[in-house]
């Protein structure tokens, strides 16, 4: 893929690593970005399921440092308030050909989930050539990508949903994965209680585990 999608998944895949973010309140967008930043990681997935996205996303992008994108994004209105806000690519848990539509319309990154070869082949259809593996350890894990890698071979995964410390090697293992999404390094409960010293220790545990 070239051109600026093309530029922004190769920076997700030189991160390897993707936060996926909850955020309470949006002035907690700030210091979350500080930590992220000294963790190592200027990248941020913020989500759509709470009402403080959009005033987040715009904190977190104007810094012009992160590579901010939008997620849980379920419908074509989202894509517009994300985009809006400055999310350069946008995130959602399943794949809607509206949301990829409007994503291709505001030349943002669509980046949809898709864990069967009928989802994958209906995103590739679509033009794409990442999506989201969600929700990866109840789907099958890094074998279920193995096994979709085979007759999809050119296309890159981005596993998200039950990874952490414990289990990220066994992701990160497989070539058709391009980056690994959690929230593990960014604990909802320890950025609503200010304690972003701890996601910037998360953060910097989880790049030192992908850099190994
Ligand atoms: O992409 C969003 C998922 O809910 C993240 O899953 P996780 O909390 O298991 O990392
Ligand atoms: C789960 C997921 O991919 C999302 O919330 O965007």
């Amino acid at each position: 893929m070239t051109g600026p999608s093309g530029e922004l998944l190769e920076r997700i895949g030189a991160a390897r690593l993707v936060p996926v973010v909850v955020l309470d309140d949006a002035t907690s967008a700030a210091p979350l970005a500080e930590a992220l930043v000294a963790g190592g990681l200027p990248v941020a997935e913020v989500t759509f399921r709470t009402t403080a996205a959009v005033e987040s996303i715009k904190t977190m992008s104007a810094r012009g440092d992160l590579l901010v994108g939008a997620g849980t994004v379920l419908t074509a209105e989202q894509v517009d308030a994300a985009v809006d806000a400055g999310a350069s690519y946008v995130v959602s848990p399943g794949f809607d050909p509206a949301v990829v539509r409007r994503c291709n319309e505001r030349g943002v990154l669509p980046l949809p989930g898709a864990v069967t070869a009928t989802e994958v082949q209906a995103a590739l259809a679509a033009g794409l050539q990442v999506v989201k593996f969600f929700p990866a350890e109840t789907s099958g894990g890094a074998k279920a990508i193995k096994a979709l890698s085979a007759p999809f071979a050119g296309l890159r995964f981005v596993p998200t949903g039950g990874i952490g410390p414990a289990n990220l090697a066994e992701y990160t293992a497989v070539s058709a994965v391009l980056a690994v999404g959690g929230s593990w390094m960014v604990p909802r409960d320890a950025i609503a209680a200010g304690d972003f010293d701890k996601v910037s220790r998360l953060t910097a545990d989880a790049v030192s585990l992908v850099s190994a």
